[in-house]
This record gives C-alpha cells, sequence and structure tokens, in this order.
C-alpha cells in the first residue's frame, strides 16, 4: 500500500488496492434478491464511474435499499456480480471487509455520539490503529490534527468544533455524520435520503456538500425530494429503479420526460 504521506490536508485518499483504470466504482450486473420468491431486485445492472455523484430515485418498494445492502455485504444477492472497482468482488466480502475496502454508508437516521464533541466525533472515526488502545485523547498527529480540521471546514462545523453533537440542529448531526464517514477516506460513499428533515437552507447547503465532494469520493445518493434531485444532479447521470430494475438512465430532464418514468413515478 502507497501513502502520499506529505498530503495532511482533506482529500488526502490512500491507494487501496482497488483497480479503477476502467474510469469505474462499481459494477452491478444481473443482481436479483429474491425474498422467499419476491424478487426485491430483479437482475439489476449498474455502473457507477469514478468521481461520479449518481442520484437514485424509485417509487417506494423499487429495491433502493436492497441494492444498498447488496453493495455493502448486509444481504448477499441471489444472483448477479457486485465488483468494486475492477478486481473486488463485494459478494465474497464481509460488511466490515467492505467498509474497510473503502465504502462508505450513510443511514438515513444521524447516530453520531451525542455526548462528545463535533472535533472527538471525528476523532473517533478516524481511520487509526485500534490496536494501539484507546483512541479518544490519544495525541494526534499534525496530520491527523489537521485532516479533522479540513474536515471541519468542509462540513461547515468549525466554529461547533467543540460543542457536544447532541446540541447540534439535525442538519449539522448530518454533516457530521458525513464528516464522519470522510474520516474514514471512502472511495464510494452511499447516502440514504440525506436531506431527509432538513430545512431548506440545510438542504441547499447539502447540495453544495455533495457537489464539492464530487470527484474526490464516488457517491450514490438515494432520495425522495425530487427538487433536491434536480437541484444536485446538474448534467450528471440519474437512475430510476422500478421493481428491482432499472428503468431509465439519463439526466433528470430525460427521465423526467420518459413517459414509463412518468407513468410508474412522477406521474403518481
Ligand atoms: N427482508 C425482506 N423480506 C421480504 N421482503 C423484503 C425484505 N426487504 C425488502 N423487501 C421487499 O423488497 C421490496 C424492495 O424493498 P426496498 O426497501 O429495497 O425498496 P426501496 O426502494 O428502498 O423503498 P423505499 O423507498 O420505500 O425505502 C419491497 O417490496 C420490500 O417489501
Amino acid at each position: 500500500m502507497t501513502d502520499s504521506g506529505s498530503d495532511a490536508s482533506y482529500g488526502h485518499v490512500a491507494t487501496r488496492d482497488v483497480d479503477t483504470r476502467h474510469g469505474v466504482i462499481l459494477y452491478l450486473e444481473d443482481i436479483t434478491v429474491s425474498f422467499d420468491g419476491f424478487k426485491a431486485l430483479n437482475k439489476l445492472n449498474l455502473d457507477i464511474g469514478v468521481g461520479e455523484l449518481r442520484c437514485i430515485i424509485g417509487p417506494n418498494g423499487a429495491g433502493k435499499t436492497t441494492m444498498m445492502d447488496v453493495i455493502t455485504g448486509k444481504t448477499p444477492p441471489t444472483s448477479g456480480t457486485a465488483f468494486f472497482g475492477q478486481n473486488v468482488d463485494l459478494t465474497k466480502l464481509s460488511e466490515t471487509e467492505i467498509a474497510h475496502a473503502g465504502i462508505g454508508r450513510k443511514f438515513q437516521r444521524p447516530t453520531v455520539f451525542e455526548n462528545h464533541s463535533v472535533f472527538e466525533n471525528l476523532e473517533l472515526a478516524m481511520k487509526t490503529d485500534k490496536r494501539v488502545g484507546p483512541t479518544l485523547f490519544a495525541k494526534l498527529t499534525g496530520q491527523q490534527a489537521d485532516a479533522i480540521g479540513s474536515t471541519l471546514e468542509l462540513i461547515r462545523l468549525t466554529h461547533e468544533a467543540w460543542r457536544p453533537a447532541g446540541l447540534l440542529s439535525h442538519g449539522q448531526k448530518q454533516w457530521l455524520e458525513i464528516g464522519m464517514l470522510l474520516m474514514q477516506e471512502p472511495m464510494l460513499l452511499l447516502l440514504d435520503e440525506p436531506v431527509a428533515g432538513m430545512t431548506d437552507a440545510e438542504t441547499e447547503r447539502t447540495g453544495e456538500l455533495l457537489n464539492e465532494l464530487k470527484g474526490r469520493h464516488s457517491l450514490m445518493v438515494v432520495e425522495h425530494d425530487m427538487d433536491f434531485v434536480t437541484s444536485i444532479a446538474g448534467n450528471g447521470k440519474v437512475t430510476v429503479l422500478h421493481e428491482g430494475s432499472v428503468l431509465a438512465e439519463g439526466s433528470m430532464a430525460q427521465v423526467q420526460a420518459d413517459q414509463r418514468v412518468i407513468e410508474v413515478y412522477l406521474g403518481r
């Protein structure tokens, strides 16, 4: 494993053995997940490019959560292949191994350590050698402190660094949790309804944050809020899932104009 060492700023990503030379970070091919014969995913095919921000939409029950469960190793597919880069077969790894390989997942509800400060939450989330004892209050290297500082800036919580996380607003807690994931230096981030319950200002700020992360990380954002998807997708690809497969894929304007999409989803 190589590591540039000198670059302590945010965006420093340790080189992993994930082969992305073809420009693709995630390949799902013919993924089926059957629950007692019911196909939550039905021959799903989906690729995500390196550095891409991909929005996934689809009506309730379309299979969005199941797809993230397959990617993160929570649910093994009944059939099909799932690769991280060209070479990492996700179906052969445990949830923990997948997280270590560089896939971070944010669930809807924030799960920060409420009694710890914002800074401590980021410190606890940092990649460290857990064998050296309790990580909190262990002396941080300058590089580690810089990494926390850069993340605080990115998630706009520099001024809240020493507040207990329990006192943050809902939106700030969500950003902190994204920051905690970033401390793990993930290559691919999966975000489940990141703006649910946020104020309009928080939603707008989250859109900016995700666009800042784009390029440095690959992002898969599952979201019901169409205005939000329209605002963050730009000219990027949006994937519409329906009944466990991809119904349509293209720019937001293209999928919104797609008659099949209108019928199953947007027109309801
Ligand atoms: N463990 C399970 N056992 C049986 N059926 C399941 C299980 N998990 C999911 N399903 C079914 O699979 C289908 C897809 O569910 P999934 O949660 O992936 O959809 P979703 O697109 O995330 O929906 P939502 O937008 O409502 O969160 C649903 O019909 C759901 O009831």
